[in-house]
């Protein structure tokens, strides 16, 4: 039987309890919409295959708990993610904020490689908004990530932004390959090779320099 898909993504929702999470998994995977809110426990996960530069994409997303209680559980999760969305309420202003505190387990849980993206949810919301568009573009700059606004509900930019965050992980996979071919071609000594943080764009992303 032909293979389904040619590259399997894990990918892992993040943020507040409420932002939407469930209802963004639930449109993307599923093309469904529920108003009802019931606290994610724990963990769980769709699938949904796309195309993506020619590539039969896999994608695996999993959906977290937001609330503290779940974070033990919630932590475990993010080694096994190659791209993280983290999500905020366009109408919470403490869902904004709180996205420094999901960056900073991002960062010290997941794979230094994982490619994030930032995701201002319920843009259908206009009337009740407290977090501006020009605010969410901000963060995203100077976090150095990629940033759309979506709705679950009105299914604005869901797609959109899952594509742009697969697109984000097969970038980085080439790079990745590309850094392990360049060390094959050199004949390593500890004292001759040194793996370096790329600081200077501001991305978790490692690059190797040889001296
Ligand atoms: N108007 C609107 N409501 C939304 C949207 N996305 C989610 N909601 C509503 O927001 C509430 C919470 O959505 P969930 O998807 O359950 O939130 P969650 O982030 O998964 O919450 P936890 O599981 O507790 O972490 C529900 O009542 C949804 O119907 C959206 O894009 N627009």
């Amino acid at each position: 039987m032909a293979k389904q898909y040619d590259v399997l993504y894990k990918v892992l929702l993040v943020g507040d309890s409420g932002v939407g999470k469930t209802c963004l998994i639930c449109r993307f995977a599923e093309d469904e919409f529920h108003n009802d809110h019931l606290s994610t426990i724990g963990i769980d996960f769709k699938l949904r295959t796309i195309l993506s530069d020619d590539l039969k994409v896999r994608i695996q997303v999993w959906d977290t708990a937001g609330q503290e209680r779940y974070e033990t559980i919630t932590k475990q999760y993010y080694r096994r993610a190659q791209g993280v969305f983290l999500v905020y309420d366009i109408t919470n202003p403490t869902s904004f904020y709180n996205i420094t505190k999901w960056l900073n387990f991002t960062r010290e849980f997941a794979d230094s490689n994982v490619s994030v993206m930032l995701l201002g949810n319920k843009s259908d919301k206009a009337k009740r908004r407290k977090v501006t568009r020009e605010q969410g573009i901000r963060l995203a700059r100077d976090l150095n990530i990629e940033f759309c606004e979506t709705s679950a509900k009105s299914r604005e930019n869901i797609d959109l932004a899952f594509a742009s965050l697969a697109q984000q992980i097969t970038k980085c996979q080439k790079a990745r390959e590309t850094v392990c071919v360049d060390l094959d071609m050199y004949t390593i000594t500890n004292d001759t090779s040194q793996l370096i943080q790329n600081e200077s764009e501001g991305k978790n992303n490692w690059c190797c320099v040889i001296l």
